[in-house]
């Protein structure tokens, strides 16, 4: 069975995650909020939503590639992390990398949502961890 994201909104406009396409990854986020992002600016945008995610699973907050590539609008802070116990309104840090004002209509699809598992691990210290082919090499060691 699949596992239900429950959604409660908290504005008579908000608008439901929604995929695009049966299948897509990624819930669309809707823009409870207009807001004017000036070349440079960042502004945090209301979606009017709160969730109860599934057990056991985080939601990121990805930007759509779309507005990114038309507009060099993103999330700040991508991806952005909502945790299982998050209960307050879903909101989405965006940012103007353009050289023109990009404006937040209300009820524009400005990010994506992913579910996605974690795996909650005890942390345990040691003085000797696995041996690996690896090992400390990393930061482009291995070429182009
Ligand atoms: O793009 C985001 C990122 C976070 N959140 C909410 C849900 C998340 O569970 C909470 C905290 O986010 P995060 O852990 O990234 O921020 P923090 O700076 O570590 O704050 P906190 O100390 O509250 O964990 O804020 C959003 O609504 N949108
Ligand atoms: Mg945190």
């Amino acid at each position: 069975m699949q596992p239900t994201l429950h959604v409660k909104r908290i504005h008579e406009d908000a608008i439901l995650p929604e995929r695009a396409h049966e299948g897509d990854a990624g819930l669309d986020l809707y823009a409870i909020e207009r807001k004017e992002l000036k070349p440079g600016e960042s502004a945090l945008i209301g979606t009017g939503i709160q969730i109860a995610l599934p057990e056991g699973t985080e939601a990121q907050v990805r930007p759509r590639s779309g507005l990114a590539l038309k507009h060099s609008v993103t999330v700040l802070n991508s991806p952005g992390t909502i945790d299982e116990g998050y209960r307050g309104e879903v909101k989405i840090i965006l940012i103007n990398h353009g050289k023109e004002p990009f404006i937040v209509e209300k009820e524009m699809r400005i990010a994506q949502m992913v579910i996605a598992p974690i795996l909650f691990v005890n942390v345990s210290e040691t003085n000797d961890l696995s041996e690996t082919i690896r090992a400390e090499k990393g930061f482009g060691s291995s070429g182009k």
